[in-house]
């Protein structure tokens, strides 16, 4: 039995959510029930994009043995479904970047690249209210599932925004890229790092990246035009070993305490910082974390060696030789025996700008105007692909369109409510004929 239209869809739409975006959902809506009446298919009610992006979502491309194979599978029939060329680039062994094209009219042009990464962060199962990757939908629309907002949204965004494009007929003068890519999420060294070096990608051309942003609880959508630096860093300490029952001098434990005082301390100032200027957001101060611990073998034998791990996230205006030569001396303060070395260590920010200099950043920040989206541009607190992107001179935004929505991205419950993921998808059918209608750039003619 069909229910009668917008009935009890709207009932159950969450009560922060806006005339338009309601009105939108009560529209898609109508339409649904046109198709359910037409094909009497798929589950009752539900609109099509969303139930392909519990598809996606139900993929189990979990770190840290994503099922990469099985992602690349579900993109190349979407790509035989909106009758797009797909390309499959493997950059190591096991690791295929996916390339969906749509090509523009004008192939002097340089291309929109429309990035997503495809792996998703492992889970603590036991504190989720619903099987992680069931993409369970709550009888109020909220969708769980790991990667619901982190970020399989977007990849089914761009291709359900490109699939209505298509279907109405439009042409663009640039070429459309979507590029689907593996390992980001363990820092991109077999995924995004090693693509923007082939030649496959030099083939694409991109002038301009959109790439993942956050989440944002409040109803401003947030963009994000340069990120911190993640620099990982573990600190070795080496002292005299012995009995536990001595008062040794010169140990290893002794030692690397100084050093995580002096990093915690540094955190304190960054996090004081932060709290008294209103006008700094998190991406703009340098945020560092001590997140393992390791060393000892038993209760009463004083370690030889022992060490802590740090995830630094360093702000993109930082002097970056002083901040290494910092860490440097917090470890010489400590005593003799105390090292570094680098899990991570990204060393060349860029920044993309936000003013009208820059046209891509005309484009998108106009099509936001239109539609009254009000946007709080930001440096992004953690790192994304944007940042391989930026290096090799493509400039990139950092966008997810999920605003009132909190940020659960790596957490428990991770989840996204499906009209404001339809809302994204409409959001997305603007900014793209906007973007691939830029002019040709001084560079380009
Ligand atoms: C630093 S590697 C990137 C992994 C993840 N996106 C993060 O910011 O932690
Ligand atoms: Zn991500
Ligand atoms: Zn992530």
């Amino acid at each position: 039995m069909l229910q009668q239209p917008g009935k009890a869809r709207s009932a159950s739409l969450p009560k922060c959510l806006t005339s338009p975006l309601r009105a939108s959902v009560s529209s898609s809506v109508k339409q649904l029930t046109k198709h359910s009446a037409m094909t009497s298919k798929g589950p009752e009610e539900e609109h099509p994009s969303v139930t392909l992006f519990r598809q996606y979502l139900r993929i189990r491309t979990v770190q840290p043995k994503p099922d990469y194979g099985a992602a690349v599978a579900f993109l190349e029939e979407r790509a035989r479904q909106l009758g797009l060329s797909c390309q499959k680039v493997e950059v190591a062994p096991g690791y295929v970047v996916t390339v969906l094209t749509w090509p523009g009219t004008n192939p002097t042009l340089s291309s929109i690249l429309l990035n997503s990464h495809t792996d998703v962060v492992p889970v603590f199962k036991e504190y989720w209210s619903h099987d992680p990757f069931e993409a369970f939908k709550d009888s109020e629309g909220y969708i769980y599932a790991r990667g619901a907002q982190d970020m399989k949204c977007i990849s089914i965004q761009y291709l359900e925004a490109v699939r209505r494009l298509k279907v109405e007929g439009h042409q663009f003068p640039r070429t459309i890229h979507m590029t689907f890519v593996p390992d980001e999420e363990v820092g991109g060294h077999q995924g995004m790092e090693l693509f923007v070096q082939r030649p496959e990608f030099q083939v694409l051309r991109a002038g301009f990246a959109l790439d993942e942003g956050l989440a944002n609880p409040t109803d401003a959508f947030t963009v994000f035009y340069s990120e911190r630096s993640p620099w990982w860093v573990r600190i070795t300490s080496t002292g005299r070993p012995g009995h536990g029952s001595r008062f040794i001098e010169d140990t290893a434990a002794e030692k690397l305490h100084k050093v995580v005082s002096s990093i915690l301390a540094f955190r304190e100032k960054e996090w004081q910082r932060l709290q008294s200027n209103p006008h700094l957001k998190e991406g703009a101060v340098t945020s560092v974390n001590l997140t393992k611990l390791e060393g000892g073998v038993a209760y009463n034998v004083v370690p030889a060696t022992m060490s802590a791990s740090f995830d630094f996230r360093v702000a993109p205006d930082v002097d970056l030789k002083a901040f290494e030569e910092q860490l440097q001396s917090w470890c010489q303060a400590a005593g003799e025996g105390v090292t570094f070395e680098f899990g991570q260590k990204w060393t060349q920010p860029q920044v993309t700008p936000t003013d009208d200099s820059n046209p891509w950043w005309a484009a998108f920040s106009g099509v936001c105007k239109d539609l009254n989206l009000t946007l709080e541009p930001e440096i992004c607190p953690a790192a994304t692909d944007s940042r391989y992107l930026r290096a090799v001179g493509v400039p990139a935004l950092g966008f997810s369109p999920m605003n009132r929505t909190p940020v659960l991205l790596h957490d428990h419950d991770e989840r996204l409510h499906e009209a404001v993921f339809l809302r994204g998808v409409d959001i997305y059918t603007h900014l793209l004929p906007a973007l691939a209608s830029v002019p040709a750039l001084p560079s380009e003619s």
